[in-house]
């Protein structure tokens, strides 16, 4: 592929020996791979397996499409299998407060939803308006349970966050060089200068993120560029200017440490990793894990309290009755414009901060009623519906272009989960014999 001069010039001078190699690999193809989703329940999910990635749990090579049942339903992820482990290295418990400050469009946020097990509070930042919206769309898809979704610049953030966060993800913009085989648009945006003006926007993102984590806490910060200005270069700085440790990241085959030399020299930067396209199955990525050093204890907040009058409390809870089993009952409930939310009561007050969801929407007020949302089909476990209906593959392709799909006359009327394979894919009701399709519009496809 045609890459600029400047760019194979610096990496002819800073890779040495294996410059060859390393510019051979952009006439490569691009790995595909996917992640399959552990906080679904089990479904008879049609997807090749057989190529297992190593250094993560549900990781897979192989492609899959997105007009699919498993993908609609959010059983399965696409993604680039070096981003894949950027959340493996993050490593958060189940429990733990998480924050991904630069999130969208959500591959590594729903990583992390899942290694936390829906246990803790995960909050998924994204900066641009229309990224936010399709970080919501596959948070929602994933079944993440209580997230809360945010449209900030780091810098409000970290006034409502002050020392919260056990751990910190950083998946930095930056000047993309290791995408250039896979998006070779990004070529274009690229100069001699950019990695530097990047470095610039990735310090000062870095600064507020500091602010936001606990003593004690760790910061994962990530970059799909071989750039050492925005790689080595900024966990030098961090470790110049504020009190971390760097973390050993363990290495999979050809994973290779960071290089002290691209940056003052410091060899705990050979505790990080960088992930080469000639030596290893995937597209360039940096990874740094870092332990703050400080002391001292974590700020109290003001937390987020439950809004909704007494008349949609009781109708919410007439819908449960009606609807689900017993177990299932959020009850910290936020009315946020029109929709009832479920909200984690970890999340601080909402006031100044924009908000793309508070947490899992449970259904539209109307008027004397909820109507029931299409993430809570997604996020719920069907153990917990009292009406399930399933659906054939021939009728899934009716149910996401929008169409009403006909059932049985006698089934009774009402609110049902629909299922494809035991998949969820969504909420319909059914009026004498027909099931009603509330797909969301937006979402709608022909397959
Ligand atoms: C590498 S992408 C994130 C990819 C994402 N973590 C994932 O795994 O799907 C970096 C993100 O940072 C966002 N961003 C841009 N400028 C930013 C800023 N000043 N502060 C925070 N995020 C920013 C971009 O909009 C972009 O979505």
């Amino acid at each position: 592929m045609q890459l600029p001069e400047d760019f194979k010039n610096k990496y002819h001078d800073l890779l040495g020996d294996d410059y060859q190699s390393f510019i051979d690999s952009f006439d490569d193809d691009s790995y595909n791979a996917f992640r399959t989703n552990p906080l679904k329940p089990k479904a008879d999910v049609h997807l090749d397996r057989s190529r297992p990635i190593a250094y993560t749990e549900n990781g897979y090579y192989g492609k899959v499409s997105g007009k699919t049942v498993e993908h609609q339903s959010g059983y399965v992820y696409s993604q680039e299998p070096s981003a894949m482990y950027v959340a493996e290295v993050a490593n958060p418990t189940p429990g733990d407060k998480v924050l991904d400050l630069c999130a969208a469009p959500g591959g590594k946020s729903t990583h992390l939803a899942g290694l936390m097990q829906n246990k803790g509070l995960l909050v998924s930042n994204e900066i641009e308006r229309g990224r936010a919206k399709v970080l919501v769309e596959n948070l929602e898809r994933f079944g993440v349970f209580d997230p809360l979704i945010l449209n900030e610049d780091p810098k409000t953030l970290s006034k409502h966050f002050p020392r919260y966060f056990d751990k910190i993800l950083i998946d930095a913009p930056c000047s993309g060089e290791g995408m250039f085989r896979k998006n070779h648009e990004a070529t274009k945006y690229w100069s001699k200068d950019y990695p530097r003006e990047c470095a610039i926007r990735q310090k000062e993102i870095v600064a507020e993120a500091i602010k936001m984590l606990k003593p004690g806490g760790q910061l994962i910060y990530s970059t799909c560029t071989f750039a050492p200005e925005e790689d080595e270069q900024i966990i030098a700085w961090i470790l110049d200017n504020y009190d971390f440790k760097t973390l050993p990241i363990k290495k999979y085959d050809g994973m290779v440490s960071g290089k002290p030399e691209w940056a003052d020299g410091n060899e705990a930067l050979k505790n990080t990793i960088r992930l080469f396209p000639h030596l290893f199955k995937g597209d360039g990525h940096f990874i740094a894990k870092l332990q703050s050093l400080s002391s001292g204890k974590s700020k109290k907040i003001k937390h987020q309290t439950g809004n909704a009058s007494t008349e949609v409390r009781r109708e919410w809870e007439e819908f449960c009755k009606r609807n689900f089993q017993n177990d299932f009952y959020p009850h910290h409930l936020l009315e946020f414009g029109k929709m009832l939310y479920s909200f984690n009561p970890e999340i601080p007050n909402l006031n100044g901060l924009k908000v793309m969801r508070p947490g899992t929407p449970l259904g539209m007020i109307k008027k004397n009623r909820i109507e029931p949302a299409y993430a809570l089909a997604l996020a719920i476990n069907p153990h917990d519906v009292k009406n399930v209906i399933e659906i054939d593959d021939n009728q899934w392709d009716r149910y996401v272009h929008g169409d009403t799909i006909t059932v049985d006359a006698k089934l009774k009327k009402g609110w049902y989960l629909i299922q494809c394979r035991s998949m969820n894919i969504g909420f319909g009701k059914v009026v004498n014999g027909t099931l009603k399709n509330f797909f969301p519009k937006g979402l709608r496809f022909k397959v």
